[in-house]
């Protein structure tokens, strides 16, 4: 039986170094809306408290901004994903920035606790610092490193407070103890803008990116079948897509971290499709949009929005004609 589709708004834009992704939501319902398309209406939806005056708080954790926020929020991201996967629910997150992935895998570990999660990872970014290699100190840019238990210590550049270091290690234990992603079940496409401690420790833990580059020379069903067949091993597999991994040039720039050179629109559609097909896809996530940003009036979200739908759509009109 294919699973409801639940919506869960995550309107959080507390781990970016930008303000304005927690709006992505509204700018893509009203995407939606403006294309006389009725998915936002249809679909039931479940809105995540938000923490996102902490902006206006002092903020002492410079190697982890916002860190004790972020703790709440993706905790309580993980209870509403856990709750809908156990409800037999399939969980389809819009959320603001991307440190939401670690409630987002949290929830997904604390349903299933002995099942093998793999996960695709569609980004410009990898994602993967800690608050001892970050540069920048947004969690945005830690999600993976959380997850996977990597502190990354050998490329440390930061003096990490004790109250960041102990944020840290709850985000690690948010949902379910221990690691819940292995290295060998990640796997990135479009990754191309990094620092050197995540080069290092993608290298170290062997984690496969396949480059625009290669998916365009080697051909999306062939990446895509590799890819599936290294997490042949995984029980079920969360597809994490950050709208940076698109081209900012040719798209849009509204997205707090933009990079050119990534994918067209059509290609995460053919994509995303093809991971689908496997039946293993358990929970969906779009992130990263910022209307704020965007220099071609509500583009990026109208092309998000455009992904929304042709990815859900055979699952909504599975469910609604009962197939
Ligand atoms: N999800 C994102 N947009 N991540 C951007 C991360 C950028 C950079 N690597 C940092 O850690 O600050």
């Amino acid at each position: 039986m294919i699973p409801s589709l639940k919506l869960i708004k995550n309107r959080s834009d507390i781990g970016a170094g930008t303000r304005g992704s927690d709006m992505g939501i509204d700018a893509m319902e009203i995407a939606a809306i403006n294309k006389g398309n009725h998915f936002f209406h249809q679909v039931a939806f479940t809105e995540i408290q938000t923490r996102n005056e902490a902006v206006y708080h002092g903020d002492e954790d410079a190697c982890g901004r916002r860190i004790g926020q972020i703790v709440e929020q993706c905790r309580q991201l993980a209870e509403v994903v856990c709750e809908t996967l156990t409800g037999k629910e399939f969980p389809v997150i819009i959320s603001g920035d991307h440190s939401s992935g670690i409630g987002t895998i949290s929830g997904i570990k604390a349903a299933f606790p002995d099942k093998t999660l793999g996960v695709i990872w569609i980004d410009a970014h990898a994602d993967i610092h800690s608050p001892y290699t970050t540069p920048s100190g947004n969690l945005h840019g830690m999600p993976l490193a959380a997850v996977m238990h990597q502190d990354n210590l050998s490329c440390r550049i930061n003096d990490v407070n004790t109250h960041t270091a102990a944020a840290w290690e709850l985000l690690k234990t948010l949902g379910a103890p221990g690691v819940k992603l292995h290295p060998e079940h990640l796997v990135y496409f479009g990754v191309r803008d990094t620092e050197p401690a995540e080069d290092k420790l993608i290298e170290q833990l062997g984690i496969q990116n396949y480059t625009v580059a290669q998916v365009r020379q080697l051909g999306i069903q062939h990446c895509i079948a590799e890819a599936l067949e290294r997490l042949a091993a995984c029980d079920m597999i969360y597809v994490s897509f950050d709208v940076d991994s698109m081209d900012c040039d040719q798209i849009s720039d509204g997205t707090g971290t933009p990079v050119p050179e990534g994918f067209a629109s059509g290609e995460i559609i053919s994509m995303t499709e093809a991971i689908f097909r496997t039946g293993k896809v358990i929970c969906y996530e779009i992130v990263e949009v910022n209307p704020l940003l965007d220099h071609r009036g509500n583009r990026m979200a109208e092309v998000a929005f455009d992904i929304l739908d042709a990815v859900t759509r055979p699952m909504l009109k599975a469910y609604t004609t009962g197939e």
